[in-house]
């Protein structure tokens, strides 16, 4: 790590954006926290605490809180976007050439439709002339804000901007790895969060131990499916990005797309899990975007299409069970054919 560091901010104040900001501020970075509504900016500047989505939480005394976007802007070199999809280029069309010549991070886990873009792509197209990477991992905000030991990945084709990046962020709390895969990476965030509201209804009805395991392990099979027929490298999905960010996402109630799910499964209506969460929970919308790229792409995603029969075909929850329980049982692992075909690099033998 080098003494100085880089000015950063970041855009959002929710939990997570939040989190981030606290960590790059104690971490000795010059920080800078964005969020629109400037009643709760003077509310976290006078209590140091975002007491609507990280309560319990202290702010670093050093950590910069603003709505002007402009002076949030104007000195950063790197910035952190931590905005929902749904809103995430639109917030970049209001910046517009602000952003020029930055280290953009997205850490925004959703698609865009149309055009199923990740957030990366939706950078590059309103700010061709910047730096772009994504930052993904079993990254619970409210863990990480407390500082649990975690890990997370950074991925970018600019190994410098990744280097940055392990740079401000890496600390005593968090491990921060570089990854060049960056459309898995950021697949594997947006894609886990469609198995997390499964596994939230899974654990609400009571099922057994075997019973999540299955869920979780098929999971991956089926999100590893989806990515390499998209173009990712498989072996993103054994790493942090992937199995990790999905074991956390499927297995805490923390998660809020968990959350969802469990709500779900107690037979709240969707509208209700949603206004119940009060946060983003974007696997909701996730979930309609894969369910309609996987038909146009002809992937198997029995999962993806029995949640989506459950929210949004009023199918019975028994008959899409039925119906995974009695497909045809294929192979346990699909890939043996991608490592045969991939060779080692030296660096990983
Ligand atoms: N929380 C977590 O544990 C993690 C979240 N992420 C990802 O980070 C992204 C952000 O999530 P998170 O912080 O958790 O979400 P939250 O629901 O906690 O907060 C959402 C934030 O986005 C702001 N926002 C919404 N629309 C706009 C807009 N048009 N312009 C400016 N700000 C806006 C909200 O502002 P307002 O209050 O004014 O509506 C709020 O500050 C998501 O894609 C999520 O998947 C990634 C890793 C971990
Ligand atoms: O992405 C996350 C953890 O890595 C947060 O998940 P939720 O959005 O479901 O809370």
């Amino acid at each position: 790590m080098t003494d100085h560091k880089v000015p950063v901010t970041v855009l959002g104040g929710g939990s997570f954006g939040t989190t981030l900001a606290n960590l790059l501020a104690s971490n000795s970075v010059p920080t800078t926290l964005w969020l629109r509504n400037e009643e709760q900016a003077s509310e976290m500047r006078e209590q140091r605490e975002n007491t609507r989505y990280l309560p319990g939480i202290k702010l670093d005394p050093q950590l910069t809180v603003t709505t002007d976007m402009a002076s949030a802007l104007s000195a950063a070199e790197l910035v952190f976007l931590a905005i929902p999809s749904g809103a995430f280029r639109s917030v970049l069309q209001q910046i517009g050439p602000g952003l020029a010549g930055k280290g953009l991070i997205s850490t925004t886990k959703g698609i865009e439709q149309p055009g199923f873009l990740m957030m990366s792509q939706i950078v590059e197209q309103e700010v061709p002339e910047a730096r772009v990477a994504v930052l993904s991992g079993p990254n619970l905000a409210r863990e990480m804000a407390a500082g649990a030991l975690t890990a997370t990945v950074v991925a970018s084709d600019d190994e410098a901007l990744s280097a940055q990046v392990q740079d401000v962020l890496g600390c005593q709390s968090l491990r921060v790895y570089a990854s060049q895969d960056r459309y898995g990476v950021e697949l594997g965030g947006a894609l886990k969060n469609v198995y997390a509201i499964i596994s939230g209804m899974a654990a609400a009805m009571g099922v057994g131990e075997n019973t999540k395991s299955m869920l979780i392990t098929r999971a991956l099979a089926e999100m590893t499916r989806f990515a390499v027929h998209m173009g990712a490298n498989p072996l993103t999905f054994l790493g942090l990005a992937g199995v990790g960010d999905l074991i956390v996402t499927c297995t805490s109630p923390m998660s809020r797309n968990y959350q969802v799910g469990h709500a779900l499964g107690k037979g709240l209506t969707l509208e209700e899990s949603i206004a119940r969460l009060g946060q983003v929970a974007e696997g909701v919308n996730t979930l309609k975007v894969l369910r309609q790229k996987s038909l146009e792409e002809g992937v198997y995603m029995p999962l993806v299409a029995g949640l989506h029969a459950i929210i949004f075909e009023q199918q019975p929850l028994a008959d899409v069970i039925g119906r995974l329980m009695s497909a045809e049982q294929k192979h346990d692992v699909e890939f043996s054919a991608f490592m045969a075909s991939t060779p080692l690099t030296k660096e990983q033998k």
